[in-house]
């Protein structure tokens, strides 16, 4: 494709001025502004037509050759956009900085109009409403670098959140996790992540003098004293910012340094086993998200996401939101009240963000108007209440304190305005009385035009005769041809305009004076609309901390809502949570499974479980389909919904703080990243074994499988065994491998269960129900019975498998001889006896036997050599 330097003495002024500014989009696509139109070049046109799908067509040529071009109107951009972004494009957006009149006026007839990138839009820089999910956060995230030590800034600029997070080793990959980033940023590859290339500024000492000018601060003191790494990252971040951003600024709220450790570190592998926020497949709904969200706000339903994607660990925390969704819960008419108020909230968090942005709306305005009324009201409503919890009573004030702002708001700006400020009738009658002068001048115009147009019907007899207007000739008046010549005459007092195949256009005097007052009125009313949206959006702007404020506060009610009305909905507990690392549920239900079993009108069975430091182990086996991940991940479901304030889907629970979560349930294919799924299983379980503390908690489900026989049950075995005596972690393993039960002969925290399940006329009946002690057997042929393998394959694999059991049963199995394996044995096994029989003659001391006992070992003998 053609460059700025290819610039040739053939190419026009403006190909010239497009290439130039293409040379500075990069790699983003070019909007360039023609008139009505952003139009699309070359390769950006052929891009853009594959991905929305519209016309290519051709302009011109280009050094010889014909130039392909899209385009799309700039009143339907945003919805174009969207779709780029969505495809995995950026978009530098070529506005004209001057009229055509301007142009013409500074250089001549034939000047081209000039052109400036005015905004490169990319995912992680978002504002407006139509290109966000107004459930979920739309962070940027830089990642910086200070020697061995890592950290990330991010920023969510449609709600002006800043956060600043300094990663220890291996921290790195679970904390933009947790943040799920629309869009990463870094100087160099980072391993694990994709990410796009900065625009330089990754250093700390440009990382603290951008946040210094940024915030007008002559110290970072007030920000937490971040460290180097940290200061890099937000130095990337703000300079990404400042060049994507053009001369708007973005909205940044003070940074927040995020301590590591104030929430429970959870791995992209554990986030996509639990489904948290997205299933699999990627879809909220089928969520626990999905299942938990009884949110009425759109701030609400981001910070249930972000609550969930990030559980504390300091109980203090913990219980001061567990306090304020228990007193929503407990009583239903306030809660209900209080859930009124809340639906009635615009989203003020990204209104703020888009006027900060400078992309603001009228409608913008309205939004905060009515938000901050109505979250004034419920101030007094909550005030209202007797006693109230300490969170509630902290929260009250930032609902407040708008007043003199909202009062402002509701005399300035229409009931609802319309979105787009050009035309004007957005700001509301009586505010200015300048304004409402210009208007009934306008409308007086008007009227004076249409009693000029009854006139002029009268005196030409042309009752047909229209006075219009349009953007070229301005107002007019209209005959049909044939009518024409009435106003022909030279003295008629009428000035021929145009004439077009069926009507004929005029001017007159009369009409150019009322009409020169109307545009003029109107042109003023326009400009005196505009400074006081450009007024009420400063005043907005300069509040920007405060609203923002209350923006969070509203969201934190209204996620505490939710909680309450989903623990209402399901029959949910109040967890406790201790310090020491105890796990113990009763009745416990998984939130997901329950609700997709209850659609279908079945019921599910809730397990009870207790892990603590004597039985911190449990090896779970049973049949296939029985219950096993189910119950594994509703151990750990409860855990984190205790953590992040809310109440759990069981008849009670008491929790230890868990530091880290791991889970390793279902682990699906990686291929994208080359990985076959033994391989990802075992490098997931290795990150386990390094990561994991006695403060964790790790569910595993059938590691080892998808190697043979011998290694997955050796490596199982060993990973067990490593789990009990090293890392001891709270820890439940699921597994297939029945002679791992052995261990529980050795390992005096580890305890077994299993899943019941019973045959009832040759049919099997899976209960899910959790009982004590090793499953009798498989259950894995009734299980393909189930699911409909044919009569005649199945008789074949019973005979196989009677041989196989035949086999183990003579040999000992596959696990033959694994209870005498000292733990964790570095030693070479002993070799194997040359001769059994041997041997098993050497063990017998005569003299020590009863003459039975004789027999009795003369008969063992006598088998064993018929089996040799
Ligand atoms: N406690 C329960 N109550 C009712 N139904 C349940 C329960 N647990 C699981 N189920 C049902 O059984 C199905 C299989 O459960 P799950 O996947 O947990 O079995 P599994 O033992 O892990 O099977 P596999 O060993 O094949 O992975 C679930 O999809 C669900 O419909």
């Amino acid at each position: 494709m053609a460059r700025a330097d290819d610039i040739t003495p053939k190419q026009t002024p403006m190909m010239a001025q497009y290439h130039r500014l293409k040379a500075e989009a990069g790699d983003a696509l070019l909007f360039y502004r023609m008139g009505d139109f952003f139009e699309l070049f070359f390769e950006d046109a052929k891009a853009a037509a594959t991905t929305l799908d519209i016309a290519l067509t051709k302009r011109g040529e280009d050094g010889g050759e014909p130039v392909p071009m899209c385009g799309v109107p700039v009143h339907a951009a945003e919805g174009y956009l969207a779709r780029l972004i969505r495809a995995g494009h950026r978009v530098a957006i070529a506005e004209q900085t001057e009229s055509p009149a301007e142009a013409r006026k500074a250089r001549g007839s034939k000047a081209l109009v000039e052109r400036a990138i005015v905004r490169l839009v990319t995912p992680g820089t978002l504002t407006e409403e139509a290109l966000l999910d107004s459930g979920a956060a739309n962070w940027l995230a830089a990642v910086g670098r200070a020697g061995d030590d890592w950290a990330i800034a991010a920023a969510d600029i449609s709600t002006g959140r800043f956060e600043l997070i300094a990663c220890g080793p291996g921290e790195l990959l679970s904390e933009l996790a947790r943040l799920s980033p629309a869009e990463t940023i870094a100087a160099e590859a980072v391993p694990g992540i994709a990410v796009t290339r900065g625009k330089g500024g990754f250093e700390s000492i440009a990382g603290e003098r951008a946040l210094k000018a940024r915030f007008g601060v002559s110290t970072l003191d007030g920000f937490g004293d971040p460290g180097r790494a940290e200061l890099a990252a937000a130095g990337g971040l703000l300079t990404y910012l400042d060049a994507t951003q053009k001369e708007s600024a973005a909205f940044l709220g003070a940074p927040r340094r995020i301590a590591r450790a104030s929430h429970m570190a959870i791995d992209a592998a554990t986030r996509d086993s639990l489904e948290i926020c997205r299933t699999q497949t990627g879809s909220v709904s089928g969520s626990l998200l999905g299942v938990i969200d009884r949110c009425t706000t759109a701030p609400g339903r981001r910070l249930l996401a972000a609550d969930l994607s990030a559980p504390l660990t300091d109980i203090r925390a913990i219980e001061a939101r567990l306090a304020l969704v228990q007193w929503l819960h407990d009583e239903p008419i306030r809660r209900t009240r209080i859930r009124d108020f809340l639906k009635a909230m615009p989203d003020i968090g990204r209104a703020l963000g888009r006027l900060v942005a400078g992309r603001g709306s009228p409608r913008d305005l309205a939004s905060l108007r009515d938000g901050l009324q109505a979250a004034a009201s419920l101030r007094t409503e909550l005030e209202g209440q007797g006693e109230r919890p300490d969170l509630l009573t902290a929260l009250l004030p930032d609902l407040g304190g708008h007043a003199a702002m909202t009062d402002r708001l509701s005399a300035a700006i229409v009931e609802s305005p319309p979105l787009d400020h050009s035309k004007g009738g957005y700001i509301a009658e009586g505010y200015d009385h300048a304004l409402d002068a210009l208007r009934s001048a306008s409308q007086d115009g008007r009227r004076a035009i249409a009693a000029l147009e009854a006139r002029y019907r009268e005196a030409t007899g042309v009752a047909t005769l229209k006075i219009r207007h349009n953007a070229v000739l301005g107002y007019h008046i209209e005959v049909s041809a044939k009518h024409a010549d009435r106003l022909m005459g030279p003295d008629s007092g009428f000035v021929h305009r145009q004439t077009l195949a069926g009507v004929v256009r005029f001017n007159s005097p009369d009409l150019h004076a009322e009409a020169s007052r109307v545009v003029e009125a109107g042109a003023h009313a326009l400009a005196a609309e505009a400074a006081h949206f450009e007024e009420l959006t400063a005043l907005a702007v300069g509040a920007a901390p405060r609203i923002a404020a209350t923006a969070d506060a509203i969201a934190r009610i209204d996620v505490s809502a939710s909680h309450a009305s989903r623990a209402a909905e399901g029959g949910w507990c109040l967890p406790h949570l201790k310090e020491q690392p105890c796990l113990e549920l009763v009745a416990a239900r998984h939130p997901v499974v329950e609700e997709a079993l209850a659609r279908d009108g079945e019921r599910f069975v809730a397990n009870d479980c207790a892990l603590g430091p004597d039985d911190r182990l449990w090896l779970i086996t049973g049949p296939n389909m029985g219950g096993k991940s189910t119950f594994l991940r509703q151990v750990a479901i409860a855990a984190l919904l205790a953590q992040v304030g809310s109440f759990v889907p069981a008849g009670s629970a008491t929790i230890g703080i868990v530091d880290r979560l791991f889970s390793r349930v279902g682990a699906a294919d990686n291929l994208a990243r080359g990985r076959s799924t033994f391989m990802v299983e075992m490098v997931e379980t290795a990150a386990i074994l390094a990561q994991a503390t006695p403060n964790s908690l790790v569910i595993l489900d059938e590691i080892g499988r998808g190697t043979s026989t011998y290694d997955g049950l050796a490596i199982a075995w060993a990973v067990v065994e490593a789990m009990h005596d090293q890392v001891k972690a709270r820890t439940l393993f699921a597994t297939h491998y029945h002679e791992l039960t052995r261990l529980a002969d050795r390992l005096e925290a580890l305890s077994l269960h299993h899943v019941r399940a019973r045959e009832w006329k040759g049919d099997l009946i899976l209960l899910h129900e959790l009982a004590d002690g090793p499953a009798d057997r498989s259950y894995g042929i009734a299980v393909a019975k189930l699911a409909g393998i044919s009569p005649i394959v199945l008789a074949r694999a019973k005979s196989v498998l009677a041989k196989l059991e035949a086999g183990r049963d003579a040999t000992g199995g596959i696990a033959a001889g694994l209870d005498d394996l000292p733990l964790f044995a570095n030693q070479q096994p002993e070799s194997a006896p040359a001769d059994p029989l041997a041997d098993a003659l050497a063990a017998i001391d005569p003299d020590a036997l009863s003459p039975r006992e004789a027999l009795e070992a003369l008969y063992a003998l006598k088998r064993m050599a018929a089996e040799h």
